[in-house]
């Protein structure tokens, strides 16, 4: 099959291209058909569906295909200068007169420069344009015998013109004009093939994008959807190519692109329960908008690589270690903790954890989340009375370039971007003050963040765990907490019993972590049978941390291979009896004043919160705040 089809409406005209295609030597390139009007339309279709590039005709079998609405170029025969002359020749033979006047029945396309060259020859022209086939019978009807000598047409017109008795010339092409629109046809095919290619370049680009790519014309119609675009969107683009993009993506607004060329970049929407950022740019040609192209991002992917990059380049490690299994004790009250904890972890919601201080709640959110459909995803932990609140606010929603004095350059991520499809423990939460809790309550509601300094939101998906030792109901009666935060978080609530109450698992911590420190500082140390019982009267207000600070304490101190009571009393640590020491067993308190007995205790642990706190006997928010009250700058960071 040849590129180009040449479709002759009459016999004469199929056998003179015939001949000149064969002089040109261009057999194998063109293939000819002899057709008219509809067989001709008909014909036109099916070489289209045959990927014929081009086709070739004359007069109005051409105006005919043109108006079928086919796809492919068609390539009129024009009526030249050349076939002019003759014609106006055989006019003055056939009439005798030096300036006959001519009545020329022609499709438009076929009459350009008739006129002017008519004036050149001294003819009295009169042109009957047609638009379609129908136009030659009225056409035909108008003409005035009296002020016309001879009329020229198509096999048709002058068919009409002789019945009424008026000379008639056949406008027949000449070669010239047969081999014009040839040498037309085969640039056309040419410059098809260039655009071809470069389609199937574009094609290639549109469908190996990792983007998905919409492209709409001036009148909001899906011309290109690519596989991208049909994953991101979950639609078929057979049942969106064609379509009004209003209907598809109702969700997005076109017109300031369509009809102002307006750019709009990183729109995040929601589609399907997925993140996604479009973009939109105009289409212009000649400085016409002529359509938009939509592009998409899969936010979820971004931030995925985002957070991976981020994690690797700061070799921070948003990973939970515990699991259920590490939780020791035996208690019923424990086991019952326990097994809500495991109840809860498959429920993806947000988790208040009530619990004193050294409980195990941060041990709880931990196996929480490794138990939950996150566990593969970051476990964000931070203390919201480890820092000021301004710091607290940067490090959670993180803020961009110049939001603040001291702010790092480039802006920063928060914690909660970081923490993006995994879980963030949020301990002591009824330390984040009013401006937190706003902030925090919006992530709730509307699960986006905004860095500080930015108006541009960001879409997270975070299950929250938030722990607190103080009664939120009281601080929400004092105006401390925001009651409607407190509502959102307690969805899913969790108590965990004071170590005091956990009947026998004294026991079972001091064995495991007696065993635990024996390997680590390689001493070899045993309890008698009651120490345990010993141990198992003290209120210990610190519960398991402060536990187990004490037996590691004694493991590396004791110079005893048994620990009795008795051995026992003698490592007891006075400070660490302070306030809360067992009955009967009270040790002096430190007459020093509480700011130079906190300064000698950081010292003593190398600024190490936790164990200060410990060794202090309060908990590490008392102790942030102490510090803050007796303005005493830490130097090692916590
Ligand atoms: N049941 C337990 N079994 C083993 N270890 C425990 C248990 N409970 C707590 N721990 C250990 O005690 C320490 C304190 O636990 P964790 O930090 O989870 O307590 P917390 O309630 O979050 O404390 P705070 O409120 O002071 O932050 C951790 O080292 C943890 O591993």
């Amino acid at each position: 099959m040849s590129k180009i089809a040449f479709i002759a409406p009459d016999k004469q005209l199929y056998l003179q291209s015939k001949r000149i295609i064969r002089e040109l030597g261009l057999e194998t390139k063109i293939d000819i058909y002899l057709a008219r009007l509809k067989r001709a339309i008909t014909l036109a279709q099916r070489l289209q569906n045959e990927d014929v590039d081009v086709i070739v005709c004359r007069g109005g079998t051409a105006t005919s295909i043109i108006d079928s609405k086919i796809r492919i170029p068609v390539v009129e025969i024009p009526i030249t200068g050349q076939d002019l002359a003759q014609l106006f020749h055989e006019a003055k033979k056939i009439t005798g007169l030096a300036a006959p006047k001519l009545a020329m029945l022609a499709f438009r396309n076929m009459t350009h420069d008739i006129e002017s060259l008519s004036d050149i020859l001294g003819i009295k022209l009169t042109i009957l344009p047609l638009k379609n086939m129908n136009d030659i019978t009225t056409r035909n009807e108008e003409i005035d015998i009296s002020t016309v000598d001879v009329v020229a047409g198509g096999r048709r017109s002058v068919l009409l013109a002789s019945r009424k008795g008026i000379k008639t010339l056949l406008i027949k092409s000449g070669d010239f004009s047969i081999k014009s629109a040839l040498l037309e046809a085969k640039k056309i095919v040419l410059a098809r093939k260039i655009e071809k290619e470069q389609a199937q370049e574009f094609k290639a680009l549109v469908d190996f994008s990792s983007d998905g790519i919409i492209s709409v014309s001036q009148d909001r119609i899906i011309k290109v959807f690519n596989p991208t675009a049909e994953k991101l969107l979950n639609l078929a683009a057979k049942e969106t190519l064609g379509q009004n993009v209003d209907t598809i993506l109702n969700f997005l607004d076109l017109n300031p692109c369509l009809q102002n060329g307006q750019e709009l970049i990183g729109q995040t929407i929601q589609v399907n329960n997925n993140w996604l950022s479009f973009n939109i740019a105009p289409i212009v040609v000649d400085r016409l908008i002529t359509g938009a192209i939509i592009t998409i991002q899969d936010i979820t992917r971004v931030q995925e690589i985002e957070t991976k990059i981020r994690n690797d380049v700061l070799a921070r490690k948003f990973i939970a270690k515990y699991q259920f299994k590490d939780i020791i004790g035996n208690s019923p009250e424990l086991v019952e903790s326990k097994r809500i904890a495991q109840e809860i972890a498959s429920i993806d919601a947000t988790v208040l954890i009530y619990g004193e201080s050294g409980t195990g709640k941060e041990l709880f959110a931990q196996s929480i989340h490794n138990k939950s459909q996150r566990k593969n995803r970051p476990f964000v932990a931070i203390n919201c009375a480890a820092l000021p609140s301004n710091l607290l606010e940067s490090e959670l929603f993180g803020y961009v370039e110049g939001a603040f004095t001291g702010a790092n350059k480039k802006g920063k991520q928060g914690l909660f971007e970081m923490a993006h499809r995994g879980t963030i423990f949020l301990d002591e939460i009824s330390e984040m003050d009013k401006y937190g809790q706003n902030r925090l309550l919006r992530v709730l509601q509307e699960k986006q963040v905004m860095r500080l300094g930015d108006d541009k939101v960001i879409p997270v998906d975070v299950r929250i765990i938030a722990a607190t030792n103080k009664d939120l109901i009281d601080l929400i009666s004092e105006g401390q907490f925001r009651q409607d935060l407190f509502y959102r978080l307690k969805l899913l609530t969790l108590d965990l019993p004071p170590l005091r109450e956990r009947d026998g698992d004294v026991k079972l911590l001091a064995l495991h972590f007696v065993e635990l420190f024996r390997k680590k500082y390689n001493k070899n140390l045993d309890f008698s049978p009651e120490t345990y019982g010993f141990l198992d009267e003290h209120p210990w207000p610190g519960n398991v941390r402060e536990f187990m600070y004490f037996i590691e304490r004694l493991v590396i101190i004791a110079k005893e291979k048994t620990i009795t009571p008795a051995v026992l009393g003698k490592y007891w640590d006075r400070k660490h009896a302070v306030g809360h020491n067992k009955p009967g067993a009270s040790f002096p308190a430190a007459a020093k004043s509480e700011k130079d007995q906190i300064i000698e205790a950081l010292e003593a642990c190398k600024s190490n919160i936790s164990r200060t706190a410990r060794m202090l006997n309060i908990d590490r928010t008392t102790l942030y705040k102490k510090l803050r009250l007796y303005d005493i700058q830490v130097m090692k960071s916590y």
